[in-house]
């Protein structure tokens, strides 16, 4: 295993009236004998779709089936505006759309506004962000005798994601080394990106990757919802019945390119392209 590197700057920049959400987050571990763990997800949710809430239930039969890990809650983290990816749509409707998609479809899912309202911050610094608040702040979990545990921080995150990190230039050696040495991660199966692509050269830290397949294939993706839309088609069962209704009410996703940067045909319905991403190149 790799080894874990060293621990980083605690000094974080909190947005304007900030306070960190963690009335979902149980902090008493069950099973003694077991790993407390928060999943956190990060990336645009623009919008947030049944498929990146169902992760996060992949993600829970795989703990229970396969692993000494305990789940003590789960964390949207929508990405900052400053991330400009095309179809980027403001952080106040995304982290708004996510707040009612969680509120209303899970008892144990959450969203943390801390990364969207304010500059891009890397996703190794997003999950030091998790630890500090959960370990540092609110102390961590106990057990039922009252034992202190640290709740370990795991990205949860598509293979199309991970796939990203073999990429050259978007993520950096040490931010790799910190989020999958450190912390870990669980990869949710994608259609579209094979998982040996998206684990090559991350074999090192192997230990603390854990590959969960998609047992009913399911490929909604962001952009098809938001080429739906701009068509005129129904989005209705691809997401939230009141994130739907949000989008409605307030038109959302009606114009061609929600990044003035960007030229919208270069979404297509088969997904969007990293590489035409002007954010994925993100190295510290
Ligand atoms: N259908 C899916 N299967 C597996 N993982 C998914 C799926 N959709 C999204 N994810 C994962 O959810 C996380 C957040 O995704 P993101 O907000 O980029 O959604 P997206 O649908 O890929 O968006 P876009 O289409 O705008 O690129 C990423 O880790 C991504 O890999
Ligand atoms: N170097 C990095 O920390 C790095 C690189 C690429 C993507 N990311 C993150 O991954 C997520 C990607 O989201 P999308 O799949 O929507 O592009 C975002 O949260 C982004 O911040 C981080």
């Amino acid at each position: 295993m790799a080894a874990a590197p060293a621990t980083r700057s605690r000094e974080f920049t909190n947005p304007p009236n900030y306070d960190f959400p963690f009335h979902r987050l149980s902090q008493t571990l069950r099973d003694p004998n077991k790993t407390p763990v928060v999943l956190v997800a990060c990336g645009s949710f623009s919008p947030v779709t049944y498929l990146h809430l169902r992760m996060f239930e992949m993600a829970k039969d795989y703990v229970r089936q396969n692993t000494d890990f305990e789940i003590l809650g789960g964390y949207l983290s929508p990405v900052s505006d400053m991330y400009k990816k095309p179809g980027l749509l403001s952080a106040q409707h995304r982290v708004t759309m996510c707040t009612l998609a969680a509120e209303d479809t899970s008892t144990w899912l959450m969203v943390d506004p801390w990364e969207a309202f304010q500059d891009y911050q890397r996703t190794a610094v997003v999950l030091d962000h998790f630890d500090h608040q959960i370990n540092d702040v609110l102390g961590g979990a106990r057990t039922a005798d009252g034992e202190h545990r640290k709740i370990r921080i795991m990205l949860l995150a598509g293979s199309d994601l991970i796939s990203t990190m073999s990429e050259p230039g978007v993520w950096s050696y040490s931010d790799l080394d910190h989020i999958l040495g450190r912390y870990g991660t669980f990869i949710v199966e994608r259609a579209g990106t094979g998982m040996d692509q998206a684990t090559e050269s991350l074999a090192r830290w192997r230990n603390n990757i854990h590959i969960i397949s998609q047992l009913i294939q399911n490929d909604v993706s962001s952009t098809k919802v938001r080429l739906f839309i701009r068509r005129g088609l129904s989005v209705r069962y691809l997401l939230p019945a009141n994130v739907v209704e949000y989008i409605e009410q307030n038109g959302l996703y009606l114009e061609d390119a929600a990044s003035p940067s960007t030229p919208v045909d270069k979404e297509s319905v088969a997904g969007s392209s990293k590489k035409d991403n002007p954010a994925s190149t993100l190295c510290s």
